[in-house]
């Protein structure tokens, strides 16, 4: 028995146009709001395509929003009848995207055909009156685009539209009208259309006369009787646009692209690694507020404004396409940035102190990868040091071997010290910092830079003399069992400056492994126990240095009373451990409490 044969029959998908819009307005666009701007870059490229035919000029875009209807109307190219029928009722067609202006693509805007779709957003009606330029003898079209995907299509006379172009209406509904005010209309035509080169004027239908939208062209492409003005119209536009008045203002112009702009460094400090939005428009239509893409992430000190031909948007168009142009475009503008860098470096030593006290934090993270920012900056950036905050540069004239410390405490440690000795030491314990300390020599030959840790400089500290270590011996007996609970030897030596009574040398490395053998005494016997006490190394223990140059600790290592003698000892390690300033232990914050008040009735007793 054979089976009947079975035809394979062609059917086309059906749409449904209520879902494709939910689709859109829910994950495509980031607001209703986008429909004036996708009606107002149809009109842009409609403009565009009318250029390419004739060169005549006074064309423009006239937006009209009374409360009641929202209109777009251009002098554009207009639509034929049958352009009607192949582009605005087939979604996804676009006419900019025919086989034969590809080549004129990047002339236009839009490129997927659903722009339009976006006006079911505020309305369930479309409404467009078109006159093509193309075919002048061709009659006037009306046609009207359903959300439920159905539309109808008439001829109209010549007289229902003398001249060629195209107006869209949208009766908006209830819903929507927190989009289509005649105010909030104009607000959004305002800021997708400022840039715009067409002109562009709102009505709001009260019978006033119609108010220019983009009156002024973009600051960059005015001309300015000297660099100074130039410079002060482009800093008043970044104002204007960030709400802040720039630390300085970098024009931007990359032929290639058609790019222009203006980079606005920040007045203030901004948290490294935050990304700044940057407000690109591309053709002068407004794209994103918020596109980081276009400078790499280490250019947080500023935020541009670009105006670019040829970068594309996605089909969201609120941001752009990540293809080769957008990443040669990130290069080519960090490369502004760092010729701005190097000519103040260069050239203009207020404005460059003045860029890094407030950016000296994204300067450090950048020289980190980058040599040539490095070696132009290097010098210029201030660290803390024993000397003061001060720059490379000035700090290693006065010290031929600079030291650098591991971390801020190690630094609050050996700093009094160490520059008593005459020794520079530099704070490397903030991110960035000793990393960039140890390339100095890379740009300054002549200096050479070394680690400098707590330990290495107590082993070189003064011993006292056999007589007088002999003399102290008790004392220290007391001082080391006083402290023992915080596992702290206590040594005698010579140091300045003679004003500090004590050191306390405690490294992290030494603070782990209290931790970690207190720890194996607690889980003493135990598997854990056995394991922690396995671990056990040779403990670095903390060690208070006392100071025999000091007059108090002179005094100190005198006394016989032995309460005396541990609450003096209790308060030098007590003194040392605040000046360290790392967070103290609760068993520390009630030592300096409990020696403080036995000093204090100690005085009382004495006085009484
Ligand atoms: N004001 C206008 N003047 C002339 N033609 C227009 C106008 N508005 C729309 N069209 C035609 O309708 C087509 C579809 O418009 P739509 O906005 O949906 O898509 P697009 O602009 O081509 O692409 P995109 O989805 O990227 O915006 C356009 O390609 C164009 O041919």
């Amino acid at each position: 028995m054979t089976l009947p044969e079975h035809t394979a029959s062609d059917r086309t998908f059906q749409v449904d146009l209520r879902g494709l819009v939910d689709l859109l307005s829910h994950h495509l666009y980031s607001s209703p709001r986008v429909y004036l701007r996708e009606l107002m870059q149809n009109a842009v490229d409609a403009l565009t395509a009318r250029r390419s035919l004739e060169s005549q000029g006074g064309f423009g875009i006239r937006l009209y929003a009374d409360g009641g209807v929202v209109r777009v109307e251009d002098d554009g190219v207009g639509l034929t009848e049958a352009d009607v029928h192949t582009f605005l009722a087939t979604i996804g067609r676009s006419s900019k995207r025919a086989d034969k202006i590809a080549e004129q693509r990047a002339d236009f805007i839009g490129q997927f055909g659903i722009g339009l779709l976006s006006c079911f957003l505020v309305a369930d009606e479309i409404h467009v009156v078109s006159r093509s330029a193309r075919t002048p003898d061709a009659p006037a079209v009306e046609w009207r685009g359903r959300g439920d995907g159905s539309y109808t299509v008439r001829t109209l006379p010549a007289s229902a539209r003398p001249q060629p172009g195209t107006t869209v209406t949208l009766t908006p509904r209830a819903d929507a009208a927190e989009w289509t005010r005649p105010a909030q209309v104009h607000a959004l035509a305002r800021h997708f259309g400022s840039l715009l080169r067409h002109p562009v004027t709102f009505d709001d239908g009260a019978g006033g006369p119609a108010v220019p939208v983009n009156p002024e062209p973009a600051p960059w492409s005015l001309t300015h009787p000297t660099p100074g003005a130039r410079n002060r119209a482009l800093a008043a536009y970044g104002e204007e646009v960030f709400g802040f008045k720039p630390l300085d203002t970098i024009e931007l112009d990359l032929p290639a692209v058609g790019l222009k702009g203006i980079a606005c460094i920040l007045p203030d400090a901004v948290p490294s690694g935050r990304r700044h939005g940057h407000r690109v428009h591309v053709k002068g239509m407004l794209l994103s507020e918020q596109a980081p893409e276009i400078l790499p992430d280490w250019a947080f000190f500023v935020r541009c404004v670009v105006d670019a031909e040829s970068l594309r948007p996605t089909a969201s168009r609120e941001s752009l396409y990540e293809d080769d142009t957008l990443a040669a475009v990130r290069d080519a503008l960090a490369e502004r940035l760092r010729e701005w860098i190097a000519k103040a470096a260069a050239s203009d030593p207020d404005l460059l102190a003045r860029f890094l006290q407030v950016h000296h934090l994204a300067v450090k993270s950048l020289a980190v990868h980058d040599d040539e920012i490095l070696r132009m900056l290097l010098p210029w950036l201030p660290f803390e040091t024993t000397d003061g905050h001060a720059t490379l540069d000035e700090f290693a004239r006065t010290h031929r071997t600079v030291l650098v410390t591991a971390s801020v405490e190690e630094f609050r440690q050996v700093a009094a010290i160490a520059s008593a000795a005459g020794l520079g030491v530099v704070n490397g314990g903030y991110t960035y910092d000793r990393e960039l300390v140890h390339r100095l020599p890379e740009i300054r030959p002549e200096v050479s830079v070394a680690d400098l840790d707590p330990e290495t400089l107590t082993a070189h500290l003064d011993p006292v003399d056999r007589e007088t270590e002999l003399a102290a011996a008790a004392y220290l007996a007391r001082a080391r069992d006083a402290l023992a609970v915080f596992d702290c030897d206590v040594a005698l030596r010579t140091f300045q400056p003679a004003s500090a009574p004590a050191l306390l040398i405690d490294s992290r490395d030494a603070r782990h492994e209290r931790t970690r053998s207190q720890l194996a005494r607690e889980q003493e016997g135990g598997l854990w126990g056995d394991i922690l006490g396995s671990l056990r190394q040779e403990v670095p223990r903390a060690q208070l240095i006392l100071n025999q140059l000091n007059p108090l600790v002179r005094t100190a290592v005198t006394i016989e009373e032995p309460e005396l003698a541990r609450t003096s000892a209790e308060a030098l390690y007590g003194q040392a451990a605040m000046l360290s300033r790392r967070p103290l232990r609760p068993a520390e914050s009630s030592l300096i409490n409990r020696s403080f008040l036995d000093l204090l009735a100690h005085a009382l007793r004495k006085d009484s």
